[in-house]
Protein backbone atom coordinates (compact mmCIF):
# COMPACT_ATOMS: atom_id res chain seq x y z
CA UNK A 1 0.00 0.00 0.00
CA UNK A 2 0.98 3.56 -0.88
CA UNK A 3 2.56 5.71 2.44
CA UNK A 4 0.62 8.20 3.93
CA UNK A 5 2.06 11.03 5.43
CA UNK A 6 0.50 14.81 7.25
CA UNK A 7 2.81 18.02 6.40
CA UNK A 8 2.41 20.87 8.44
CA UNK A 9 3.79 23.86 5.77
CA UNK A 10 3.65 27.79 6.34
CA UNK A 11 2.24 30.36 4.26
CA UNK A 12 4.77 33.17 5.70
CA UNK A 13 2.94 35.98 5.03
CA UNK A 14 4.72 39.56 6.54
CA UNK A 15 4.47 43.20 5.24
CA UNK A 16 2.73 42.22 2.18
CA UNK A 17 5.53 39.42 1.06
CA UNK A 18 5.28 35.84 1.39
CA UNK A 19 8.71 33.94 2.43
CA UNK A 20 9.12 30.42 0.14
CA UNK A 21 11.91 27.99 0.05
CA UNK A 22 13.09 25.80 -2.67
CA UNK A 23 12.92 22.39 -2.74
CA UNK A 24 16.27 20.63 -3.47
CA UNK A 25 16.80 18.65 -6.36
CA UNK A 26 17.00 15.00 -4.42
CA UNK A 27 13.62 15.73 -2.95
CA UNK A 28 10.58 14.44 -3.46
CA UNK A 29 8.81 17.29 -5.74
CA UNK A 30 12.41 18.73 -6.14
CA UNK A 31 13.17 21.76 -7.46
CA UNK A 32 9.92 23.48 -7.27
CA UNK A 33 9.57 26.09 -4.71
CA UNK A 34 7.18 25.30 -1.58
CA UNK A 35 5.45 26.41 1.23
CA UNK A 36 8.40 25.93 4.41
CA UNK A 37 7.44 22.50 6.73
CA UNK A 38 8.06 18.97 6.84
CA UNK A 39 6.17 15.86 8.01
CA UNK A 40 4.29 15.73 11.50
CA UNK A 41 5.75 12.86 13.58
CA UNK A 42 3.96 10.92 16.50
CA UNK A 43 2.66 12.76 18.86
CA UNK A 44 2.47 16.08 17.86
CA UNK A 45 0.47 18.69 17.22
CA UNK A 46 0.01 20.29 13.55
CA UNK A 47 1.00 23.76 15.24
CA UNK A 48 3.81 22.05 16.67
CA UNK A 49 5.03 20.24 14.03
CA UNK A 50 4.96 23.51 12.21
CA UNK A 51 7.20 25.32 14.74
CA UNK A 52 9.50 22.15 14.73
CA UNK A 53 10.06 22.52 11.18
CA UNK A 54 10.22 26.15 10.41
CA UNK A 55 13.14 26.57 13.27
CA UNK A 56 14.96 22.98 11.51
CA UNK A 57 14.73 24.55 7.60
CA UNK A 58 14.74 28.62 8.39
CA UNK A 59 16.11 29.29 11.93
CA UNK A 60 12.87 31.25 12.53
CA UNK A 61 10.44 31.18 15.54
CA UNK A 62 6.59 30.88 14.71
CA UNK A 63 4.90 33.51 17.06
CA UNK A 64 1.51 33.99 15.18
CA UNK A 65 -0.10 30.86 13.63
CA UNK A 66 -4.01 30.35 12.16
CA UNK A 67 -5.14 27.73 9.71
CA UNK A 68 -5.50 28.40 6.44
CA UNK A 69 -6.35 25.42 3.99
CA UNK A 70 -5.72 21.57 4.17
CA UNK A 71 -5.66 19.60 1.24
CA UNK A 72 -5.23 15.82 0.31
CA UNK A 73 -3.24 14.83 -2.68
CA UNK A 74 -2.39 11.21 -4.35
CA UNK A 75 1.11 11.36 -5.95
CA UNK A 76 2.35 8.70 -7.64
CA UNK A 77 4.41 7.30 -4.80
CA UNK A 78 2.58 8.67 -1.53
CA UNK A 79 -0.71 10.38 -0.56
CA UNK A 80 -0.26 13.55 1.20
CA UNK A 81 -2.21 15.41 4.29
CA UNK A 82 -1.16 19.47 3.44
CA UNK A 83 -2.32 21.30 6.37
CA UNK A 84 -0.94 24.98 5.73
CA UNK A 85 -1.06 27.79 8.83
CA UNK A 86 -0.91 30.71 7.84
CA UNK A 87 2.15 32.57 9.78
CA UNK A 88 2.04 36.29 10.37
CA UNK A 89 4.32 36.79 12.84
CA UNK A 90 7.97 35.63 13.85
CA UNK A 91 11.38 35.88 15.52
CA UNK A 92 14.38 35.23 13.99
CA UNK A 93 15.82 36.38 10.66
CA UNK A 94 15.32 33.38 8.00
CA UNK A 95 18.02 31.36 6.09
CA UNK A 96 18.33 27.82 4.12
CA UNK A 97 19.06 25.76 7.26
CA UNK A 98 19.28 22.89 5.01
CA UNK A 99 21.41 25.04 1.78
CA UNK A 100 18.16 25.69 0.59
CA UNK A 101 17.22 28.99 -1.56
CA UNK A 102 15.21 31.38 0.97
CA UNK A 103 13.17 34.22 -0.98
CA UNK A 104 10.13 36.98 -0.36
CA UNK A 105 7.97 37.40 -2.83
CA UNK A 106 4.97 39.39 -4.11
CA UNK A 107 1.66 37.96 -4.44
CA UNK A 108 1.84 38.77 -8.41
CA UNK A 109 5.46 37.24 -8.69
CA UNK A 110 4.64 33.99 -6.40
CA UNK A 111 1.58 32.64 -8.65
CA UNK A 112 4.13 32.76 -11.43
CA UNK A 113 6.41 30.33 -9.70
CA UNK A 114 6.56 26.56 -10.42
CA UNK A 115 4.98 24.50 -6.84
CA UNK A 116 4.71 20.64 -5.81
CA UNK A 117 1.46 19.48 -7.93
CA UNK A 118 -0.63 19.43 -4.79
CA UNK A 119 -0.42 23.09 -4.46
CA UNK A 120 -3.28 23.96 -6.69
CA UNK A 121 -5.54 24.55 -4.37
CA UNK A 122 -3.64 27.13 -1.93
CA UNK A 123 -1.78 29.33 -4.67
CA UNK A 124 -5.74 30.08 -5.81
CA UNK A 125 -6.67 30.84 -2.32
CA UNK A 126 -3.61 33.17 -1.78
CA UNK A 127 -4.18 34.82 -5.36
CA UNK A 128 -7.74 36.07 -3.50
CA UNK A 129 -6.17 37.55 -0.54
CA UNK A 130 -6.43 41.38 -0.80
N1 LIG B 1 6.87 21.55 2.88
C1 LIG B 1 6.07 21.36 1.87
N2 LIG B 1 5.84 20.10 1.40
C2 LIG B 1 5.01 19.99 0.35
C3 LIG B 1 4.36 21.10 -0.24
N3 LIG B 1 3.59 20.64 -1.25
C4 LIG B 1 3.74 19.30 -1.31
O1 LIG B 1 3.20 18.54 -2.10
N4 LIG B 1 4.61 18.88 -0.32
C5 LIG B 1 5.00 17.50 -0.13
C6 LIG B 1 6.42 17.20 -0.59
C7 LIG B 1 6.86 16.12 0.36
O2 LIG B 1 6.44 14.87 -0.16
C8 LIG B 1 6.08 16.41 1.63
C9 LIG B 1 6.86 17.24 2.64
O3 LIG B 1 7.88 16.53 3.11
P1 LIG B 1 9.32 17.13 3.38
O4 LIG B 1 10.24 16.52 2.41
O5 LIG B 1 9.28 18.63 3.45
O6 LIG B 1 9.50 16.52 4.79
P2 LIG B 1 10.47 16.93 5.94
O7 LIG B 1 10.73 18.40 5.88
O8 LIG B 1 9.87 16.33 7.17
O9 LIG B 1 11.82 16.27 5.50
P3 LIG B 1 12.39 14.82 5.43
O10 LIG B 1 11.67 13.98 6.43
O11 LIG B 1 12.15 14.42 4.00
O12 LIG B 1 13.84 15.05 5.72
O13 LIG B 1 4.94 17.17 1.23
C10 LIG B 1 4.61 22.39 0.27
O14 LIG B 1 4.10 23.42 -0.19
N5 LIG B 1 5.47 22.47 1.32
MG1 LIG C 1 10.54 20.00 4.60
Amino acid sequence: MKKTINVAAAVIYVNGMFLLSKRLDHQHQGGKWEFPGGKIEDGESTEQALVRELKEELNIDVTEQSHFMSLSFEYPEKHVNLHFQLVTDFSGKEQGVEGQKVEWFTKNNLIKLTFPDANVPVVNKIKQLT
